[in-house]
């Protein structure tokens, strides 16, 4: 393994499990069906917290799912060879979880019906996180300090490119009747509501019972127990074996990180880049 990236159109990729040959097969072939559900993010806002909690629905709260099948298994990358190799010829309705940009998505689900879930977090905590997280793996370019993560993080240089752009592109989506945003925030906020939306989306009826298994067996202890979910079958391979991915779990870390400077220049470029989209879309502000 390298710990450098793969470069396709522009956006660095994980050195591992990536080529450029596949990234143009998934976005020029791979078809949705329309009964798919599609679970999207950019790198650390959350993915396998609403992977885990669309899991419990679908198996109307039950654990047994959660607790016998990789996190990875149960709802495959589309952009990655394991998860590709899945479910490329799979037959019946499949959960499928991506960190693509809109414009390296398969162009088949523009004209299907399959449902779309994108979940966006507060940048800031997106960027603390990824730096501890990328820092024991073994398939990124490690920075050297947090400063230097920020100036990367700012460019786009770093995998799936700039967080900028991801929430650009997929925001176009948000009047889209098979496409439902969500964000952390509301989710640590409001997580039993917010699971409601979720099942309301996806058609989902939940006993009071049901719901409330949900909610015990996605919370941040439970998939920190949870040997499935919680990357620790990824120590030794892909992590370093002091790697976490449940670390801390709450809104707004980036207070104990981030210089005043590094704060203020963060609100400029998102002022910038996005101040044009509606306010209310980022409920973190
Ligand atoms: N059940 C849960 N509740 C709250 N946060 C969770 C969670 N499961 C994972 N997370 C947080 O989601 C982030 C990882 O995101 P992703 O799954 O996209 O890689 C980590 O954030 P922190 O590093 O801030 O703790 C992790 O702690
Ligand atoms: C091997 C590629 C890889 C593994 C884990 C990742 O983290 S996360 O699922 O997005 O939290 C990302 C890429």
């Amino acid at each position: 393994m390298t710990d450098d990236y793969v470069w396709f159109e522009g956006i660095p990729f994980p050195s591992t499990g990536y080529t450029p040959e596949l990234l143009r097969d998934v976005w020029e072939n791979f078809v949705f069906k329309d009964e798919d559900v599609i679970l999207l993010t950019y790198p650390k806002s959350g993915t396998n917290w609403l992977i885990e909690t669309v899991c419990l629905i679908h198996t109307k709260g039950d654990t047994k799912w959660i607790q016998s099948v990789p996190i990875w298994e149960r709802s495959p990358w589309v952009e990655n060879v394991t998860g590709y190799d899945v479910i490329k010829d799979k037959e019946g309705p499949q959960l499928i979880s991506s960190h693509l940009p809109i414009q390296l998505f398969p162009k088949s689900f523009f004209s299907s019906k399959a449902k779309l879930i994108y979940l966006i977090r507060n940048p800031k905590d997106t960027l603390v996180s990824g730096y501890f997280f990328w820092r024991t793996t073994t398939f990124v370019k490690k920075p050297k300090s947090l400063e230097q993560y920020f100036e990367w993080f700012m460019q786009g240089n770093v995998i799936y490119g700039s967080w900028f752009d991801h929430i650009r592109g997929w925001m176009s989506m948000r009047e889209k009747e098979n496409f439902l945003i969500l964000s952390y925030e509301e989710m640590k906020r409001d997580t039993r509501s917010t699971v409601e939306k979720i099942c309301q989306f996806l058609g989902k009826k939940l006993e009071p019972e049901e719901l409330d298994s949900v909610l015990k067996n996605s919370s941040f202890q439970a998939m920190k127990e949870n040997k499935m979910s919680n990357f620790s079958l990824l120590r030794g391979s892909h992590l370093t074996e002091n790697a976490s991915l449940l670390r801390k779990g709450i809104s707004g870390d980036w207070k104990n990180y981030f210089t005043v400077a590094q704060a203020e220049a963060f609100d400029k470029a998102f002022q910038e880049k996005l101040g044009d989209l509606p306010p209310e879309l980022f409920p973190w502000k």
